[in-house]
């Protein structure tokens, strides 16, 4: 099957999945999952890393003590993004990834990027939990093993990879990678009990920041900083100083620091794939998500400030920030509880992570978008041994090698991409026509939209406007739905655009440079108009799911969010994300395109 002409080529991208399920024989599962069960699922695949050490890179780093901002714009952004994954997760029932929801509304090219960034995202969040875990089990221990491989190897390791090959990290991630190969299940108990320990080792956290903690530590000086006697409460070098005060590093570090806490808030999407199970869904799943990402936010904004009071912000440990904070303060033993605490609340997060990495593949590559060898199913244990190894041994490599901040960035990067497909999906399937609509109504209704012949051809552009302003079906028609994929699509590019121009030069912006004020006067307007276009073309109808309100401006509204967090990554990340997706788009071409199996039921 190749392309023969571009248009012929054009058409295999965007191919897409029905939205009935497949025949696939029905697996009946009882209803008993209520809004708490749900909620605790959703907090335990959330609250991980995030919370016990990229706090600490970020208040160090890039935030200070603003950081709790930081966090409230990453909610704002995950809010959004989580209404989205609850209408396709309540309409959608057979399908429960953004790679099947991108396959159903926006066609084979989405879909294949979707899938490919998921994997992303699961590998590198899984490199990344191995390595917070090797980080706290090391400074469990006195960081003798960190400091000998960094005086072995240091020398060899060039800048843009770790300081030293993290082999605890790689051991980690090869015995989880055994595990699975031999059948280990998730265990959803083991899951519970640590929430429920995390939970109150963090609410410990929250409480001893508010009485230990130091108000000055959010009005720090440049006098405060030269003052520091070395080695003080076991933390020898300094972060830097930035302005001082509660917002050292301006409103860019707030923002950038969004874009990285966005990663601690990935995770809700958990309960979406319980909506079989689940009571009541199309009330308990959105009511779930939110309140996941509420107590998220409570968790992390209450954890930060507790970090950000106890110690100043330039003193933070960024391998090891609260057991550091505690022996600070001089609790030594609160210090060991919490790292064994974090190795537990790790080790759970560990399995959660990396269970759903070869389901995606298995999906993929049965749809034919991936090798379909990554497919296979080992008898004996019913594993897909072969997705689950591959996706290990990546995840190991990364571990070894890369820096911890880099594993994140490029998480949160690929989640942001994720999301931002997800809010479209859901835009253009509610404007589409339903799948049942007859070829009959269809015929009618398009005939309907045609006029006699127009000779003059401005009879007809006022005729094409006329239907984009005043649509003559009140259900959406082949016509509407294309109207809003292609209003859509642009719409996404403007967005993309205003967001590099937000990102890259917002004082220029805001101070009236006339160039870029002018363009993004006109992107503002342009963006506007396109919007009510969609706006005023009819909607699917059903009312059995639940709907995200206020379409089309929320889902615009979230893509934006995650667009403009991904423009303030950093270029080396987006260099990463680039060869990752680069590797993507020659398997696809190489081979999905070819492959894919919704390209052989078209044929
Ligand atoms: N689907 C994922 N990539 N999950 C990773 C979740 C990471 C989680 N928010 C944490 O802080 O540990």
């Amino acid at each position: 099957m190749r392309c023969q002409d571009p248009r012929q080529c054009g058409q295999k991208l965007i191919r897409r999945q029905p939205l009935e399920p497949r025949k696939e024989p029905e697996i009946l599962v009882s209803r008993h999952l209520n809004i708490f069960h749900l909620v605790v699922l959703g907090v335990g695949s959330t609250l991980g890393v995030g919370v016990y050490i990229v706090v600490g890179e970020v208040a160090l780093f890039v935030a200070g003590p603003a950081i709790i901002i930081s966090f409230l714009v990453a909610t704002l952004s995950s809010v959004l993004s989580g209404l989205c994954y609850a209408e396709f997760g309540t309409r959608i029932k057979w399908a429960s990834s953004a790679y099947h929801y991108s396959y159903i509304s926006l066609g084979e090219l989405w879909a294949f990027i979707a899938g490919w960034n998921l994997i992303l995202s699961y590998i590198f969040a899984t490199a990344s939990v191995s390595k917070a875990w090797s980080y706290t089990f090391d400074g469990l221990i006195g960081n003798h093993i960190s400091q000998a491989l960094q005086r072995a190897f240091s020398q060899y390791m060039p800048d843009y990879l770790a300081r030293y090959p993290d082999f605890i990290a790689l051991a980690v991630v090869l015995l989880l990678t055994g595990a699975l190969t031999l059948g280990a299940r998730e265990s959803l108990l083991v899951t519970r009990v640590f929430t429920g320990i995390n939970v109150l080792v963090l609410i410990f956290i929250i409480l001893s920041g508010f009485f230990k903690g130091d108000l000055h530590n959010w009005k720090l000086t440049e006098q405060d900083y030269t003052s520091i006697t070395p080695g003080l409460g076991g933390i020898s070098s300094l972060g830097p100083l930035g302005f001082g005060g509660f917002v050292p590093f301006g409103l860019d570090g707030v923002l950038r620091g969004a874009a990285i806490c966005f990663y601690a808030l990935v995770g809700f999407d958990a309960i979406v794939t319980k909506e079989r199970e689940a009571l009541n869904p199309h009330r308990s799943i959105p009511w779930s998500i939110l309140i996941t990402i509420f107590i998220c936010f409570l968790a992390y904004s209450g954890v930060s400030a507790a970090l950000t009071l106890m110690v100043p912000y330039y003193q933070i440990h960024p391998e090891s920030p609260l057991p550091q904070a505690f022996l600070y303060i001089g609790w030594d033993v609160a210090r060991y509880v919490v790292a064994v605490t974090t190795l537990c609340a790790l080790t759970s997060r560990l399995q959660s992570i990396f269970f759903p990495i070869p389901q995606v593949i298995k999906d993929m590559a049965r749809d034919g978008l991936l090798f379909r060898g990554l497919a296979s199913v080992f008898a004996h244990t019913r594993t897909p041994i072969t997705a689950i190894m591959s996706s290990g041994n990546i995840a190991g490599l990364l571990a070894l090698l890369f820096k911890f901040s880099d594993l994140v960035e490029l998480m949160s990067i690929g989640n942001l991409l994720v999301y931002s497909l997800v809010s479209f999906s859901v835009l253009v399937l509610r404007y589409r026509p339903e799948q049942t609509l007859s070829k009959k109504e269809e015929i009618d209704i398009s005939k309907h939209e045609e006029s006699p012949s127009e000779p003059v051809p401005e009879a007809r552009i006022s005729r094409i406007l006329k239907t984009l302003w005043f649509p003559t079906s009140t259900i959406p028609t082949l016509k509407s739905g294309q109207i809003v994929y292609g209003c859509a699509s642009l719409l996404v590019l403007l967005l993309t655009i205003l967001s590099v121009i937000l990102a890259q030069w917002p004082s220029q912006v805001f101070s009236g440079d006339p160039g870029l004020t002018t363009v993004t006067v006109l992107l503002l307007l342009l963006i506007t108009v396109v919007t009510v276009i969609i706006w005023r073309q009819p909607k699917d109808p059903t009312p059995a799911y639940f709907k995200v309100p206020a379409l089309p401006v929320l889902p615009l509204v979230s893509i934006f969010m995650n667009v403009y967090l991904m423009m303030l990554m950093t270029p080396r990340t987006w260099t990463q994300f680039g060869i990752w997706n680069a590797i993507g788009f020659l398997i696809y071409f190489g081979y999905g395109i070819r492959h894919s199996l919704a390209g052989n039921n078209h044929q």
